[in-house]
């Protein structure tokens, strides 16, 4: 090991190291702290492992985009394989079967191909825009069964019609286990894998419970796309999707498929379960916002009524036209990241970073939290001020956010599907629907509390707020949208 010196980072314990120092939630709030006083490169450990945590877009794209040969494997996850999670892609080591797996599942979300999910998108916006006026009491369901439907539809030519439905139950008892804080950031299982062989009512057990309640669950998100696909297929039914062109391809004896069935089930699991809860994290996120910030709802819908006009619904095509709604995508995502700390990755090898050591096997994290809060590129950062991306002197000329969906190789391969669905829904939602805060018994205004999930991703705990047509005009538009099924 050369004689260069670690990254820094806060005073350690003996033998247990920073083991103690690791707080269960808002840790991308606690490192970006730390950066303050230690740089945009920091070190931690606990016995034999080294944690990197980057809070600067600089470090993050030398490392992990330009070096990303080194920095593409992910830290075992002992405890998510316990529930269940594999064969998954975000788990995966780098190696042939993460090559096999991103590669199935890039070929469906290129940047150039997902332009083909926009009727699906637009679509399922229109029914989100219905459900949203006949049952805002329930937002959050209705924003999950949006984000839900695409993915399913995609991915096993589902339909899911309502938001009562025995897939989607089945995905939100995952989604609760998910929420166990501590999952991707390592918890003491991950630490000390023997620890999964203990009963959860002895010390140290808790997790693995959590593991083998789980599992079932998991198990069933896995089997039921492939047991729906199967059957349609036997039918003559199946519509075209991820799973029925793979099995296909796996079925037809002159073809070349290196897949097996538990890489289709396992990668189809792996879209839905990527994709579902971050982009409906990301709406209601949203929504928070634009209950906390009326002056940015309206000026953005001051943008769409000059540029859209009130006689048709917004698309795809009025994008460039729509800057300050653009800057309002950009900011709910800064402001607050549905990934605090994207995922894991980890390195291959000894590397040396600024004349600083980094040593092979290290826990590398690029948090996106500390990189939205960094002063130095973010005026009062924790402000929702969608105006700081417009050019001088309108706006701050603040560059976008780009941390969001992570870094290099291992970068999220829904980014340009998920960007097209954030943009069609917002545009849609602000262009027909007022949000505002709802009112208590009394008549007073209810401001809702900035509070969070602390699982794997994180999302705003349930929070009231009013949401009704902009005007009978827009309710009408909203009434009479086109929801054939084009796809
Ligand atoms: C707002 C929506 C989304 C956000 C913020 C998001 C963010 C991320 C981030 C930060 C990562 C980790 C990147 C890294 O390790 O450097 C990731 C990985 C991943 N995402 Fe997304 N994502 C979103 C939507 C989606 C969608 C729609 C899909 C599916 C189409 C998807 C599928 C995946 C998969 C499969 C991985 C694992 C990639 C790997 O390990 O190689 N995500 N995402």
């Amino acid at each position: 090991r050369p004689k260069l010196p670690l990254p820094p980072g806060p005073p350690t314990l003996p033998i247990i190291g920073h083991m103690l120092s690791f707080p269960t939630s808002d840790q991308g709030e606690f490192f970006a702290e730390l950066a303050k006083t230690y740089g945009d490169i920091i070190h931690l450990r606990i016995p034999m492992r080294s944690f990197i945590v980057l809070n600067s877009v600089e470090a993050a794209v030398e490392l992990l985009e330009k070096r990303s040969h080194n920095y593409s494997d992910r830290p075992p996850l002992p405890l998510m394989e316990l529930m269940g999670f594999f064969p998954s892609l975000v788990l995966l080591p780098y190696g042939s079967r993460f090559r096999l797996h991103r590669r199935m599942i890039q070929q469906y979300f290129k940047r150039q191909d997902v332009v083909n999910y926009r009727t699906l998108q637009t679509r399922a916006t229109r029914i989100l825009l219905q459900n949203l006026v006949s049952t805002p009491e329930d937002r959050d369901s209705h924003l999950s069964q949006y984000a839900s439907s695409i993915l399913m539809r995609i991915t096993f030519g589902y339909d899911l019609t309502s938001g009562k439905d025995v897939y989607l139950d089945i995905v939100k008892s995952v989604n609760r286990w998910l929420d166990t804080p501590g999952l991707l950031t390592g918890t003491i299982v991950d630490f000390f894998p023997i620890l999964q062989h203990l009963p959860s009512w002895f010390p140290g057990g808790y997790y693995p419970g959590i593991a083998r309640r789980a599992k079932p669950e998991i198990q069933k998100m896995h089997d039921f796309p492939l047991a729906y696909v199967q059957e349609q297929m036997a039918k003559g039914q199946a519509k075209p999707s991820f799973m029925a062109a793979n099995l296909e391809a796996l079925n037809n004896p002159s073809g070349v498929s290196s897949n097996t069935i538990l890489d289709i089930t396992g990668a189809v699991s792996q879209v839905y379960a990527g994709g579902a809860e971050t982009t409906w994290g990301t709406l209601s996120m949203f929504f928070m916002t634009m209950v906390l910030h009326p002056e940015c709802q309206a000026k953005a819908q001051q943008e769409i009524d000059t540029i859209v006009g009130s006689k048709r619904l917004p698309d795809f095509e009025d994008r460039e036209s729509l800057p300050y709604v653009e800057c309002l995508i950009h900011e709910t995502l800064r402001w607050t990241n549905v990934l605090p700390l994207g995922i894991p990755h980890r390195s291959l090898e000894d590397d040396i970073y600024n004349g600083m050591f980094i040593p092979k096997g290290s826990v590398v994290f690029a948090n996106t939290r500390g990189m939205s809060l960094n002063e130095k590129v973010y005026s009062d950062p924790h402000s929702f001020n969608p105006s700081r991306y417009l050019p001088k002197p309108v706006g701050n000329g603040e560059p976008y956010p780009v941390a969001h969906f992570g870094f290099g190789r291992r970068a999220c391969p829904g980014r340009y599907f998920a960007d097209d669905s954030l943009y069609i829904t917002i545009v849609s939602i602000l262009a027909t629907l007022h949000i505002s805060k709802a009112l208590d018994e009394v008549g007073k205004e209810i401001i809702p509390e900035v509070k969070f999930t602390a699982g794997i991703s994180k999302h705003p705990l349930p929070f009231k707020c009013k949401v009704e047509p902009r005007s009978e005009a827009t309710r009408v538009l909203i009434e009479r949208a086109d929801t054939t099924d084009y796809f």
